[in-house]
């Protein structure tokens, strides 16, 4: 082919060009007609974030000089030609609109990385309009940007139990996060969760919750240590406790005493696993209901292992009963994963002394609602999150985020923000009624499994856990 018939093509090329371009303006606009007044407000809110990135990139920071010329000008090796100039690389951004305002996925570069957009995070808030920029990693090399004009999570959805049991025990499904995807802690082969947030946050009705959605199966038991009552009976967890085969209130010794008789259970099943499982880890089989998956939950926790100071013999009976509870919860963290109990401390109190970091390190996952400080944000979620300043629960203070926690991503770096499901308590109490007659004790359904020669009458008092 010559040039005069390339020449001569140009005029129907030009013409394919101007039909696509037609089409996909076509299409632009009617999806932009048929969206509803909040998705055209994104729309329009993402030209605008494309339209001026690289600008608003520059005079934030976020570019990076490359003085490298591009291989094409390193070609051009002439005698006079002029030295190419540095060029300002700014990140590829991709936007995505949705209800609540702009998805931005951003290409990083070599010293715009995750840490340099959460420095700008606020900057960019205020250029594009929104209350907030929450920065997330994304695959390797990528991060996105939530710009959020409207919070998602800021309105408050149901959790309305079905009373029929779950079908995957492995996880355990906690509510959506900010792009509405659901979010779960996963149980299997995990040892325990903080539960952790200010007064009214969200703590009980999350683990009253807890028992409803499992309650159903009757392969997992429940045992509620509350630290705000007297007894159990009497709390947040009146409405579940047909469905909880061992309760206790604040008194010390009481609690002490239940704890014990978990960590009996967790020596007793990791002496039978293999005998009775075949493996010495139940995860490996699954939870049944005659070796169900234990819920240890230890409700306002602080009141259990916070220190008592004082020199008369009350108190340092207090003080050695906390430091006792103290071990005792470890050794459920540490020794309860293979053998299927699972340790869940929660508390209003964030500090070291209301969940030791002995205990918090070795939870396998932690929540957090709303905090007043960051130290407390820190004991309840561990010191990362000073890293991911956007994902802090202190932004989580206010009405609107009653039932919003952070809590750390499953599977990448990172804090996910998560909705919590209001469960009415009369719907709790009603599935707690209707399935009371799953209500079995670990330890006697053990024992019936067991040989009664290999029955152990005293709980063992060394401090190593009994299964790894
Ligand atoms: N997910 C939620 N969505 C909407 N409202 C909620 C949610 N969770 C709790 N609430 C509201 O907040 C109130 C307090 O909740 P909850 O008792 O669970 O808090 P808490 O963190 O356990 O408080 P405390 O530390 O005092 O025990 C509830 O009575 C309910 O009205």
């Amino acid at each position: 082919m010559n040039v005069e018939q390339v020449f001569g093509l140009l005029p129907v090329v030009l013409v394919i060009c101007a039909v696509l371009l037609t089409a996909w303006a076509m299409v632009k606009t009617v999806r932009y007609v048929q969206a509803d007044k909040e998705m055209r407000r994104s729309i329009r809110q993402a030209v605008k974030i494309r339209m001026t990135w690289t600008r608003l990139a520059k005079m934030a920071g976020l570019s990076v000089t490359d003085r490298t010329p591009p291989w094409l000008s390193s070609l051009n090796t002439s005698k006079g030609a002029p030295e190419p100039k540095p060029r300002e690389l700014v990140p590829v951004i991709k936007t995505q609109p949705d209800q609540y305002g702009v998805i931005v996925h951003v290409k990083l570069l070599p010293k715009v990385g995750i840490k340099e957009l959460q420095d700008k995070a606020r900057f960019l808030a205020d250029a594009w309009g929104c209350v907030r920029v929450a920065v997330e990693a994304g695959k390797p090399g990528l991060a996105t940007l939530r710009a959020i004009r409207r919070d998602p999570l800021a309105g408050h959805i149901q959790y309305v139990p079905t009373g029929e049991p779950p079908a995957d025990l492995t996880v355990w499904p906690v509510g959506r996060d900010e792009y509405g995807a659901p979010v779960h802690v996963e149980l299997k082969n995990k040892s325990g969760a903080v539960v952790a947030g200010g007064v009214g946050g969200g703590k009980s009705n999350l683990l009253t919750a807890l028992v409803s959605y499992f309650g159903p199966s009757p392969a997992v038991q429940f045992a509620v240590i509350d630290g705000k009552v007297s007894d159990a009976a009497h709390g947040d967890y009146a409405d579940v406790l047909p469905r909880v085969f061992a309760h206790a209130g604040h008194d010390l010794r009481e609690a002490n005493a239940l704890l014990r008789r978990l960590v009996k259970l967790l020596h007793d099943r990791a002496t039978m696993a293999r005998t009775v499982l075949g493996t010495s880890n139940m995860w490996n089989v699954g939870p049944s209901e005659q070796w169900p998956l234990v819920f240890a939950v230890i409700d306002e926790s602080h009141t259990f292992f916070h220190d008592h100071k004082g020199s008369d013999k009350e108190t340092r009976a207090l003080a050695a009963l906390a430091a006792e509870n103290i071990r005792l919860t470890g050794l459920l963290v540490k020794g309860g994963r293979s053998v299927g109990i699972y340790t869940v401390p929660a508390t209003q109190k964030a500090t070291g002394d209301a969940i030791p970091t002995s205990i918090r390190d070795v939870c396998s996952a932690a929540l957090s609602f709303y905090q007043r400080t960051t130290e407390a944000s820190v004991a309840a979620l561990g010191d990362d999150i000073r890293n991911w300043p956007d994902m802090d629960p202190i932004n989580l203070q206010g009405s609107q985020y009653v039932g919003v926690a952070s809590m750390a991503a499953e599977g990448r770096p990172g804090f996910v923000r998560v909705r919590t499901p209001y469960l009415n308590p009369a719907h709790a109490a009603a599935v707690a009624k209707l399935t009371a007659h799953l209500t079995q004790d670990p330890t006697e359904l053990l024992a019936n499994l067991t040989p009664p020669n290999l029955r152990k009458d005293e709980p063992p008092e060394d401090d190593a856990p009994a299964a790894a």
